[in-house]
């Protein structure tokens, strides 16, 4: 566990691997700490430098109050791979981290070999629904949202399991400021014209059940993006790497040989 002062921020962030493998970033979503990357970390190829940090307002970040930008949620990751002396590396983003690497690989392709665009879209939801989300999380705290996000979020099958009390406490654990000012981030941010000047090798993953970016929300970012792939995970929703972690791994893992950063998975 490290911390690291943006200037704006104290982030804090953690690296696990050897200084000199090829470098993997995670960046998760809204209402999560770093620890959802837990259940694939042990499945990926070894060797790999994976960094991951809790954005402003999440886990053990510093959390100024809302609302924030998604610039500034770009900048904070910028300042921290700054940091870090990260080149090159394949960066993996979920929902609104997903949002965060579209903005950083447009803004700083020198850091970012491929993108994962994980769960996430050029726009997710609308005005409304975020600012109704940012009106219940002010008055009523993020308890009174969990259970509507916890259908998004998980299929049904995942979500009659007692590890959903697990992802519930790591959500609502998480400050109201925090949460309030990153769905304000999102509120603001359509990625459209950005995303389809990207020209790297890029990868999309989508949930079979995800009610918060569904299947062809995903799909229709990937088609911006030339020579994109693609990846369904069934039986999962809005969080596949916690619901398919095997299937999220070997998926990540055969992106990371196609792109160079490991080397070729055999059979
Ligand atoms: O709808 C949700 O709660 C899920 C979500 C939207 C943006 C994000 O990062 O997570």
């Amino acid at each position: 566990m490290q911390i690291f002062d943006t200037g704006d921020v104290q982030l804090h962030y953690r690296v696990d691997g050897p200084e000199d493998g090829a470098p993997v970033v995670f960046a998760n979503s809204l209402g999560t700490d770093m620890r959802l990357w837990d259940p694939i970390l042990p499945l990926l190829a070894p060797g790999l430098r994976i960094i991951r940090f809790d954005k402003r307002g999440h886990g053990l970040s510093s959390c100024p109050p809302a609302p924030y930008s998604m610039g500034s949620l770009i900048t904070d990751t910028e300042r921290l791979l700054d940091h870090l002396n990260v080149r090159n590396c394949v960066f993996v983003g979920l929902s609104i981290g997903g949002m965060i690497a579209q903005g950083l690989a447009v803004k700083r392709l020198d850091m970012i070999r491929a993108l994962v665009l994980s769960n996430t879209a050029t726009k997710i939801g609308t005005r409304d629904i975020w600012a109704e989300r940012i009106a219940g999380v002010e008055q009523h705290g993020i308890e009174s949202l969990a259970d509507g996000i916890m259908q998004r979020w998980f299929s049904d099958d995942f979500r009659a399991t007692p590890d959903l009390a697990l992802w519930r406490n790591m959500l609502t654990r998480q400050p109201d400021a925090g949460y309030a000012g990153c769905s304000a981030a999102i509120s603001h941010s359509d990625f459209m014209t950005p995303t389809s000047g990207l020209r790297l090798p890029a990868l999309g993953i989508a949930g079979s059940e995800d009610g918060s970016t569904p299947p062809d929300l995903v799909r229709e970012m990937m088609d911006l993006i030339p020579a994109s792939k693609f990846k369904l995970i069934r039986r999962a929703g809005h969080l596949p790497c916690v619901e398919q972690p095997q299937e999220y791994a070997d998926i990540l893992n055969d992106f990371l040989a196609s792109v160079g950063h490991i080397p070729k998975q055999k059979g």
